[in-house]
């Protein structure tokens, strides 16, 4: 049987655990088959990002024509974007297409380690160009703090940002809770602005979380390519996250990835 597809519009990891790698094994893992346009090429390890260079935005284009005109994509998501220019040149090429597939918006602005992934400007340009373009949108709290200056401490902030997040104009959005300091609970919490579901799971004592973001949303991407709900697709990507973080391990003399190994043994 033809699987459905799930296109990641992103960049690679030379270290294996975030970028395009984790969205193509985390696409695997969920039943769906992975197209890729490439963004950039970054030069990095479980210490950090060395540096990057951008793919000129005409053939990152072209990869989402030619993937989209041939096999046809069911949901789509957005990592690493490298540039303005990329941003705006996707966002213009979405709306050729029509735009008929769920779209998820990571919005990518560093590396966990701190290392910026994105030129000047370049945020603001997902802000203007793919925010109102979304299915859901997934800021981590340190994104939320750039978008929208609301520094998120407890349930209260988590509503206050997701509402102004909203305001953007994605169809959803949600407020991923890992970075909450002091709480014993990973809480994401997911709104469309009239409801306000909050997905809470144990919070893993590790330091190997590389690759976390670009796993839940592509894991949510491959539910939504399946046809799922917004509300179902992120449980079952909060499900999904929470494995691999609990069996998440060392890999070099920094931050090792999140795992996706245990879906061999289910
Ligand atoms: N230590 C942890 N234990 C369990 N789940 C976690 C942990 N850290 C992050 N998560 C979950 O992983 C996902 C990614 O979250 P987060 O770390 O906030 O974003 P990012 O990886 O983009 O910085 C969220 O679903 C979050 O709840
Ligand atoms: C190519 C590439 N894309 C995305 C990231 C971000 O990954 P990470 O630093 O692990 O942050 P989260 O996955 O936790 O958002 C990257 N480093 N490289």
């Amino acid at each position: 049987m033809t699987p459905h597809t799930a296109l990641t519009i992103a960049g690679s990891d030379s270290g294996g655990g975030a970028g395009i790698q984790a969205d193509l094994r985390t696409f695997f893992a969920n039943g769906v088959h992975g197209l890729v346009a490439l963004t950039a090429v970054t030069v990095q390890n479980s210490l950090g990002v060395q540096g990057f260079t951008e793919i000129p935005a005409d053939v990152v284009c072209a990869q989402i024509k030619a993937v989209a005109s041939d096999m046809g994509v069911d949901a789509a998501k957005t990592g690493m974007l490298a540039t303005a220019e990329i941003i705006r040149s996707v966002a213009k090429t979405l709306d050729e297409l029509g735009l008929d597939f769920p779209l998820v918006v990571d919005p990518v602005a560093a590396s966990m380690t701190g290392h910026s992934l994105l030129r000047e400007d370049a945020l603001e340009a997902i802000r203007t160009e793919l925010f109102p373009r979304a299915t859901l949108i997934t800021p981590n709290l340190d994104e939320v703090r750039l978008l929208t200056g609301v520094s998120v401490t407890d349930a209260a902030t988590q509503r206050a940002a997701a509402e102004a997040l909203l305001e953007f104009g994605s169809r959803w959005v949600l407020v991923k809770g890992g970075h909450m300091l002091g709480t014993s609970e990973c809480v994401d919490l997911l709104s469309d602005g009239r409801e306000f579901l909050e997905l809470s799971g144990p919070r893993y004592i590790t330091e190997n979380t590389h690759g976390g973001g670009d796993t839940l949303a592509s894991a949510i991407t491959a539910e939504l390519a399946k046809g799922a709900s917004v509300p179902d697709a992120v449980a079952a990507g909060k499900k999904f996250i929470e494995r691999c973080v609990a069996e998440s391990y060392s890999l070099g003399k920094g931050v090792g990835p999140v795992s996706p190994f245990w879906v061999l043994d289910r």
